[in-house]
């Protein structure tokens, strides 16, 4: 099988070519400067040449503060970007597996959201995931949507090496704790991609197609998921440092964020039988890559 991704250095395409080369999956990362997603045309031309048996589109804008005094170039880049990856898929006649958001939703439900549950975007980058979401779904019927969150990795930049990095000169931190979701390992979802990649190439059955939600096993407030980055950092003999438990209100930011973005995975288990470990076993997971390398 072979995989085109969109991207070079972001975390899941980063991530698909480390788990591609454990498994003799080849994956071509199709990116910048030959492939702007702000540009259709380089698209269009970047895959006219490749012969993908899938292809994931990865690649976004991701910056949630910067989106909202940039929106043109958030939906040039989420929605009209996202669309002509998916028309080059439907051109050559491959599936497109698309990478989407927690953040499509408003955070007002009290309890995980499903596929079934109504979208409405707080922020400009939600907004411009959810118009991908959709011009995905309307260029190519054969797509796979996974919405996760959350996500961390040994690479790009991360809320994980975020707090890491800010370790390094702070005995404490203030960090959110009325903002719930799913941590999501980019290895984990590495995985997760090639199974359900597989199954496209061979298996045209329309219940395999569609949008599904894709996190990593349990939920966390940030302030949770920092307090047990540092519980790791110290027991792998780094220092120690205090989380202050903070509400969003102290912590202002351009971008609103959903209060609750917990993603109820039971529709992936369902079809796919594909459920990510718990967030903590992979957190660690994560950690010690991070260590080993020295980074
Ligand atoms: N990060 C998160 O917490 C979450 C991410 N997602 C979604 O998952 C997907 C993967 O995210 P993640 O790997 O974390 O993203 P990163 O922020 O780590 O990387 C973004 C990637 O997009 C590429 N990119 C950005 N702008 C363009 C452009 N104009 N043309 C071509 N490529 C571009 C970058 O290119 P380059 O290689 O040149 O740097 C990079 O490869 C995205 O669709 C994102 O919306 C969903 C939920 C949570
Ligand atoms: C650095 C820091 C952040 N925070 C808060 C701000 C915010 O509410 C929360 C997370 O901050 P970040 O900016 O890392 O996270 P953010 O960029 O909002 O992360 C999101 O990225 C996009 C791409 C997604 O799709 C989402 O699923 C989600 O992962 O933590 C603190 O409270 N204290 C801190 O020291
Ligand atoms: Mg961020």
């Amino acid at each position: 099988m072979r995989i085109a991704v969109t991207g070079k250095q972001g975390q899941a395409v980063q991530s698909l070519m480390r788990r591609g080369a454990e498994k003799g999956v080849e994956i071509i990362a199709v990116g910048r400067p030959e492939m702007d997603l702000s540009d259709p045309a380089s698209v269009a031309a970047a895959f006219s040449v490749l012969h993908p048996d899938v292809i994931v589109s990865a690649a976004a804008y991701t910056a949630v503060d910067k989106a909202e005094s940039e929106p043109d170039l958030a939906f040039a880049v989420n929605a009209a970007g996202a669309a002509a990856v998916a028309e080059a898929a439907a051109r050559i006649g491959v599936p497109v597996i698309h990478i989407s958001t927690d953040y499509v939703f408003s955070g007002d439900k009290p309890a995980a959201y499903t596929e079934e549950d109504m979208t409405g975007p707080i922020s400009v980058y939600g907004q411009s995931k959810l118009a991908g979401e959709r011009a995905v779904a309307a260029a190519n019927p054969n797509h796979v949507i996974l919405r996760t969150a959350w996500v961390y990795s040994p690479f790009g930049a991360n809320f994980l090496k975020t707090m890491l990095r800010l370790s390094e000169t702070r005995e404490h931190l203030s960090v959110v704790a009325d903002q719930t979701g799913c941590p999501t390992s980019a290895l984990d979802i590495a995985d997760a991609i090639l199974a359900i990649a597989s199954r496209l190439v061979t298996d045209p059955t329309p219940s395999l197609r569609g949008t599904f939600h894709l996190t990593g096993s349990g939920e966390a407030s940030w302030a949770d998921f920092a307090e047990e980055i540092f519980a790791e950092l110290h027991k792998s003999g780094g220092k120690s440092i205090r989380v202050e438990r903070i509400t969003t209100a102290h912590y202002p930011t351009p971008a609103k964020r959903p209060a609750n973005s917990r993603l109820n995975g039971d529709k992936l288990a369902s079809i796919y039988a594909i459920r990510l470990p718990d967030w903590k076993q992979s957190m660690r997971i994560v950690m010690q890559v991070i260590f080993n390398k020295g980074s």
